[in-house]
């Protein structure tokens, strides 16, 4: 496996990134594949990162949990996935998910586009700013709704069913909700509720990439009266039926996803960054500058 220290001297450039959630650990028909194994300032990514060409598109797959599914969604270093990702070149990164129901009209089988969130997790870090630079970025849209329309274009294209919007309530588990958080979220009117989407989010953001999820539905969570409660089994279950579906989806949605313009995640440092830059220290600049490279003077800042 080659062994890659990537910072600004970028060997590889892809296009589009694709961290596979729960049963997506890898992708069909990727040509030219090879894997590197990125070091980066936060730590090291869940798993080595699989590149290659997908229909003429420059792809860096990641798998969220590892292959083999070594990580907890609150062991998996969400800040070294995204900032790995990046530092490969992408501007777009889709996530793949499993997720439970919120509503009976939301069926396990089906296909769900978040465009909102609600955090509730407890200790995920979740900003790559802080020891020293301090940004804040808007994140009321916290989905591109470009590359979510590219997505939901493509679903119904190979026949999915799909929701397009909706929220998804992010838990911090390991362990699936009570009833009562279970009806509690559906009194907010949540759509679906998963337990890693958040924390990549809001990181895409501060990375300056379009996110968007494309959200598997597996269960209907334990509110349901008539259904049984959700179990890993019966996850992994939906999710053998639907992974190829997914995979489909990616391929049909990544040529039109990869050619679109450029939009506003990819401006959303301009603004955001507080710290007068004078006093942020040579070290933490340079470990920041895959993401901040863009806005220093020499570059041009947008
Ligand atoms: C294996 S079922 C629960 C697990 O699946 C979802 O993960 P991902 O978003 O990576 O597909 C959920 O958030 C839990 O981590
Ligand atoms: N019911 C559920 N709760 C949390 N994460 C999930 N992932 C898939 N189903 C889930």
């Amino acid at each position: 496996m080659a062994m890659i220290k990537v910072r600004r001297g970028r060997a590889w450039q892809a296009d589009v990134g694709i961290i596979g959630g729960s049963g997506l650990y890898d992708l069909d028909g990727l040509r030219q594949v090879k894997e590197v194994s990125v070091r980066t300032p936060f730590g090291a990514p869940s798993d080595a990162v699989v590149l290659g060409e997908l229909d003429g598109v420059r792809i860096a797959f990641l798998s969220r949990h590892g292959r083999g599914h070594t990580r907890s969604p609150s062991e998996i270093n969400y800040r070294a996935n995204v900032y790995a990702l990046k530092s490969l070149g992408i501007r777009r990164l889709i996530s793949v998910s499993a997720v439970g129901s919120m509503k009976e009209s939301i069926k396990p089988g089906h296909v769900v586009f978040p465009d909102q969130f609600i955090d509730l997790t407890k200790q995920r870090e979740s900003t790559f700013f802080e020891g020293g630079a301090v940004a804040h970025v808007a994140f009321g849209e916290p989905i591109c709704p470009s590359l979510a329309s590219h997505l939901s274009s493509a679903a119904h294209s190979v026949g999915a069913t799909a929701h397009g919007g909706g929220t998804y309530v992010c838990i911090e588990g390991p362990q699936f909700s009570t009833k009562a958080e279970s009806r509690l979220y559906r009194q907010w009117g949540v759509s679906v509720i998963g337990m890693t989407n958040l924390p990549e989010a809001k990181l895409a953001r501060e990375a300056e990439l379009c996110y968007a999820t494309i959200a598997l539905v597996t269960d209907y969570d334990c509110w349901h009266e008539t259904e049984e409660p959700v179990t890993v089994e019966a996850i992994l279950a939906t999710l053998r039926q639907n992974v190829a579906l997914a995979k489909r989806l990616l391929r049909a949605s990544i040529p039109s996803a990869a050619a679109g313009g450029e939009c506003a995640c990819q401006r959303a440092l301009r603004e955001a960054i507080v710290t007068d830059p004078a006093r942020i220290p040579a070290a933490l600049r340079r470990k920041l500058a895959v993401l901040t490279d863009r806005l220093s003077p020499a570059k041009g800042k947008r």
